[in-house]
């Protein structure tokens, strides 16, 4: 069975998306994704994003990280899946509904409301989540905001000096996040900036994540880290654009694009 995908990318966090929406794909297992993903004798991607129909909404964005792990939300690959559709919708994520609208050369995205409680990380027990009594060799006190999927950011005065990729992996499978967790490293640069660096659960090292901009930006306003209620967040695939609404919504804006288009043979993936 040939299967068409669409290879798209969001600040170069890049995906293999595959549209189900108006005809039906064999069931999905982590072991064709994370074969699918593989760089070598793959097609290659962070993440693999698979769009079928809803119910109750425009249509459902199942995401997939390259490791083959299934997860609640994703920020760039929200943008790319606007930008696909070509008109605002209603999308249905495992993390909640979320609400996308294309602008041009990319997209703004409602991306819900944060949430703080432990438990809704989860942590593995209760603790203060704005500044968490935990830390990791020089990386200290982090705080944990849940925008959909589970993030950790820690505050440093040099983000591009930690060495995340190794304490990345340690923090993302710390007993203390029962779901795993990303991990931010996030750097103040202004009344309005930040420079961030992401550790992906289930993907490692990527150049952009949207939800980690996000959930940073909330963590440096709930801080008193950053002025007002908006941010620019620097990531090392570019510029993304984060409000935290009055009304208690995280609202994502920046760019997305297509890469190619192409086909694989399902069964050699299987
Ligand atoms: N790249 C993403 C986040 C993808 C999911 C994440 N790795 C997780 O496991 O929660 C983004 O742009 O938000």
């Amino acid at each position: 069975m040939r299967v068409p995908f669409i290879k798209m990318h969001g600040l170069g966090n890049d995906f293999v998306v595959l549209d189900a929406r108006s005809e039906a794909l064999p069931p999905i297992g982590p072991a064709t994704v994370a074969a699918l993903a593989d760089r070598r004798t793959g097609i290659g991607c962070d993440q693999l994003i698979l769009l079928e129909p809803a119910d109750t909404a425009d249509f459902r964005m199942r995401i997939f990280n390259s490791d083959g792990s299934e997860v609640e939300a994703c920020g760039n690959a929200s943008r790319a899946v606007a930008l696909l559709h070509g008109r605002a919708a209603q999308v249905e994520t495992a993390g909640g509904l979320i609400a996308v609208e294309p602008t041009g050369c990319g997209a703004r995205i409602d991306m819900g409301v944060p949430r703080f409680e432990w438990d809704a990380l989860p942590l593995a027990y209760a603790m203060d989540t704005l500044s968490m009594p935990v830390g990791w060799d020089g990386l200290e006190a982090p705080a944990a905001v849940n925008v959909g999927n589970p993030h950790v950011v820690f505050f440093v005065p040099d983000a591009e000096g930690v060495p995340l990729d190794r304490l990345g992996p340690e923090i993302e499978r710390d007993p203390l996040f029962p779901e795993r967790v990303n991990v931010n490293v996030a750097q103040v640069t202004g009344p309005a900036s930040l420079h961030l660096r992401v550790w992906e659960r289930g993907a490692g090292l990527t150049r952009a994540c949207g939800t980690g901009a996000c959930a940073t930006t909330v963590a440096a306003i709930r801080r008193g880290l950053i002025e007002g209620r908006a941010a620019t967040v620097h990531l090392p695939g570019g510029p993304l654009e984060i409000e935290w609404s009055a009304d208690n919504r995280v609202l994502m804006t920046g760019p997305a694009a297509e890469s190619f288009r192409g086909t694989f043979d399902w069964g050699d993936f299987a």
